[in-house]
């Protein structure tokens, strides 16, 4: 099979081989049913507790509000529909502009389904303001669903400002960290947070396994119904190599979390600092403010946008160097729609379209770094010159997409 530099780690990670080393025994030898009444099955229940608590210990819960999904996706979706079922007589959520379709999808079906929606703006830093969400809150508003972290800009939300504001109105706070957990340190104990999504596929676990952290003393209704495994709140006999390989994965992340998160954000921004330097006409996209860098940004995420070519141009080239990076304005099967996210920050059309997405991980070396800084000067040099674009076109297309976002 074919390898590459792999900078694409917000879409999946590289399994870790200690990871796949714990989990194998439970494809072969130790295939019991964790419900069984045997000591066969039972002692498979034995490691999938030592997974709880090992994912528990990552986020600073109790293995008591761990409950184990299939994927990121579950996650949202049973804890959106839990808090809504916790709270019949409320119909209102606030949710962002930028959350990922595990969410955005959800809350435009229950639009059809009754409920209102607040969508949430940002601003072009990929900020909201904590005035809008106060004033979007009432008393009817059952639920509060935001990303602690964006999967495409890396912008991460001062979730505990937002808890603040969400307990003062009495709503369940949901937020999908899909993207932060293993990246910035949590802890639930001094949260403000009631729900939390995590998926083992952006931790270096395999695909098919996630979990959701509900803080004691909230209700939850289960969305997938039957037996009465996960103590009832979600049905199906569970993935035992999955739960094991996730808990091996939250085991070694919480190990040594400040050290690879340390050494990603150099690299990180190395890349990123020399890109702006080497290439004009280019700029992160996201937590830019004045110029200057801020901090809310995950440690191992750059989004930049270069101005007059497309952002799938850039892949295609990078992919013929064995690079392997995404694009921030990704085109929607079909659709050709550029990315929700970089358009609700109100890029402008010609940086929104060439934008990409370069996102390390702790298996990212400086050799890597440096093969993508060597090649990337002359794909956008070349790609400019071939592209149609010149500066009058670029403004005559940002006025027709003026207009046209207002018609
Ligand atoms: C922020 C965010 N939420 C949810 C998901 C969905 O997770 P999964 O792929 O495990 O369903 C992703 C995956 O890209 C994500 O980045
Ligand atoms: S055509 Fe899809 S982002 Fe430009």
């Amino acid at each position: 099979m074919q390898t590459c530099i792999y900078l694409d780690n917000n879409a999946t990670t590289r399994v870790d081989p200690e990871v796949v080393e714990a989990m194998l025994p439970y494809l072969s030898e130790y295939y019991g049913n964790p419900s069984s009444m045997h000591s066969f099955g039972g002692q498979v229940g034995k490691v999938v507790k030592q997974a709880r608590q090992q994912v528990a210990a990552l986020i600073g819960a109790d293995d008591s509000e761990i409950i184990f999904t299939s994927c990121g996706t579950e996650g949202d979706n049973a804890a959106i529909r839990a808090a809504l079922q916790a709270q019949p007589d409320k119909r209102h959520i606030v949710t962002t502009q930028v959350e990922h379709p595990a969410v955005l999808n959800v809350c435009k079906q229950l639009e059809t389904q009754g409920y209102t929606v607040t969508y949430l703006s940002v601003n072009r830093q990929g900020q909201i303001d904590l005035d809008e969400l106060a004033a979007s809150m009432t008393g009817n508003t059952a639920l509060v669903t935001i990303m602690y972290a964006n999967n495409e800009t890396g912008v991460v939300f001062p979730i505990e400002q937002i808890g603040l504001r969400v307990k003062e109105y009495g709503a369940i706070f949901h937020v999908d960290a899909v993207q932060a957990v293993g990246k910035i340190p949590l802890n639930m104990k001094t949260s403000t947070v009631d729900l939390l999504t995590l998926s083992g596929h952006k931790l270096h676990a395999p695909k098919g396994i996630g979990a959701l952290y509900v803080r004691r003393g909230v209700r939850f209704r289960p969305l997938l119904v039957g037996g009465h495994q996960e103590r009832g709140r979600r049905a199906g006999t569970e993935n035992v190599p999955g739960i094991v390989a996730l808990g091996k994965a939250a085991e070694i992340e919480l190990a040594h979390l400040a050290a690879t998160t340390k050494k990603q954000k150099q690299l990180r921004d190395r890349l990123e600092k020399t890109l702006l330097e080497t290439i004009p006409d280019c700029e992160v996209n996201g937590d830019v403010f004045d110029g200057k860098l801020r901090k809310n940004r995950l440690p191992n995420t750059t989004n930049i946008g270069f101005k007059y070519i497309e952002g799938e141009a850039i892949l295609l080239s990078l992919n013929q160097f064995g690079i392997c990076a995404s694009s921030g304005s990704a085109c929607t099967s079909g659709s050709l729609e550029p990315s929700h996210v970089l358009r609700s920050m109100g890029l402008p059309y010609t940086t929104l379209h060439g934008s990409i997405r370069f996102s390390l991980s702790r298996y990212t070396t400086d050799a890597e770094v440096d093969a993508v800084l060597a090649v990337m000067p002359s794909i956008v040099e070349r790609l400019r010159a071939l592209s149609p674009f010149n500066n009058d076109q670029a403004d005559w297309l940002q006025g027709r997409e003026e207009t046209l976002a207002h018609r």
